[in-house]
């Protein structure tokens, strides 16, 4: 059976289905339908897995749940948001697809082991074979999560939390910048390769990188950790946190699961990315909130219409990126960032005070003007920058002028 941290999880028959990484599932034996018992089951091990036996809980007058010593956060009733979730039978992946995300979680069987040849040749409804490459890079992060669970669990990453660096804060950084310069604040990525380019710097250091782009006047700065597909890790994220490195750092992973939120944060991340697109609205609610309690910033990330106004639907949302690039396909057009900050829905963006990152496929001055004009605030750029072989000098040539000064 595997090792769950339960400590500090606590939930009444009418708790939330889905929390934190986690499902509840009310029983189907027969026990009366208001009793404390659930069968928990991890959001990575879906339906037929292994049931993790039926843990029971005390039970508690309100429905509240304890994600930290100390702080408690009771859930109000009645949300339609969470409504869904609630209703017995649904899962992950049938919740994900009401709110139109197309990227589903690993299923208990796993893809076959010997892939027969590239993506658009395999049948669209086979079950056990990811669609695309994001869902299987969310398949790989779910594998690699529930081994690094298995590691360090939940309660030793809580007691770790004291002891880390607060964390700083990345939207300040952003629009102190974007007053000093007049451009859009700068995140700049630490990223060394990409599953659709390739290897983009091959002397890659990435503390040298990270100072590289602070004195080029870079406001934050974004660090990849995932390993098998970008090349990056956790290790580069400490590296450059205690390098003396100011800027503020964005975790850049692909988090499914809230662990890895307190996991990022105890390697010294002040922000981490949300992508909407694998996440449902429920998790992006939930996870909001941690980041908050934890002290960290989070980049929700949106490439559609659609994406968008499920996070605008969503309370607390104080920074949202526009990729430009489709994770599924890999095209980019920069033109998506206009496209979804236009009429009605730029003025609710305006209206509800979100800053808004303008995300990939920046390379010139006119890249940047545009995504400007816009209406962003702030960039995250990676391959134009960081394929120069002085990073400072790249960004000058990105905003076409030292914005160190
Ligand atoms: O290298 P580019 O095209 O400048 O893009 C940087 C950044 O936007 C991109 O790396 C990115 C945006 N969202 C992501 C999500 C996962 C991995 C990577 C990304």
């Amino acid at each position: 059976m595997e090792s769950m941290n339960l400590m500090s999880l606590r939930a009444s028959s009418t708790a939330p289905r889905s929390i934190a990484g986690f499902s509840f599932q009310q029983s189907l034996n027969p026990i009366p339908k208001n009793s404390a018992f659930f069968r928990l089951i991890p959001h990575t091990h879906m339906r037929n897995q292994s049931f993790l036996g039926q843990v029971s809980f005390p039970t508690v007058k309100s429905q509240q749940f304890e994600v930290k010593d100390g702080s408690e956060t009771t859930i109000p009733e009645g949300e339609a948001l969470k409504a869904k979730e609630w209703e017995v039978g649904m899962f992950h992946n049938e919740v994900a697809a009401t709110q139109g995300i197309k990227i589903r979680r690993r299923p208990p069987t796993g893809p076959p082991q010997h892939y027969v040849g590239p993506f658009e040749f395999r049948l669209q409804n086979e079950g056990n074979t990811p669609r695309n490459i994001l869902e299987e890079i969310v398949w790989n992060k779910d594998v690699e999560v529930s081994r690094m669970k298995e590691r360090k669990s939940l309660g030793v990453l809580n007691s770790l939390l004291d002891k880390v660096q607060p964390a700083r804060d990345f939207i300040g950084a952003l629009k102190e910048a974007n007053t000093r310069t007049g451009f859009p604040g700068l995140i700049a990525e630490v990223k060394k390769a990409s599953p659709s380019r390739g290897v983009l710097r091959e002397n890659f250091d990435p503390v040298q990188i990270a100072k590289a782009y602070e004195k080029g006047g870079a406001a934050c700065l974004s660090v990849l950790t995932d390993e098998k597909y970008f090349q990056g890790s956790f290790e580069n994220l400490e590296a450059i946190r205690s390098s003396g490195v100011q800027c503020p750092l964005l975790c850049k992973e692909f988090v499914i699961d809230a662990w890895q939120i307190y996991y990022a944060r105890v390697k010294g991340a002040d922000a981490i990315l949300l992508i909407a697109a694998i996440l449902p609205d429920l998790d992006i609610k939930y996870m909001t909130k941690i980041c908050k309690m934890l002290g960290l910033t989070a980049l929700v990330e949106v490439h559609d219409e659609k994406e968008m106004d499920r996070v605008l639907g969503i309370e607390g949302i104080e920074l949202i990126g526009i990729n430009n690039r489709d994770l599924g396909t890999f095209k980019v057009e920069i033109a998506n960032t206009k496209k979804l900050l236009e009429g009605e829905r730029g003025q609710r963006i305006r209206d509800k005070g979100i800053m808004v990152v303008g995300e990939s496929g920046l390379f010139t001055p006119a890249d940047i003007a545009y995504v400007q004009e816009a209406g962003v605030k702030a960039v995250l750029v990676g391959e134009s920058i960081v394929k120069q072989d002085d990073p400072s000098a790249g960004i000058a040539q990105l905003f076409g002028k030292d914005i160190s000064l």
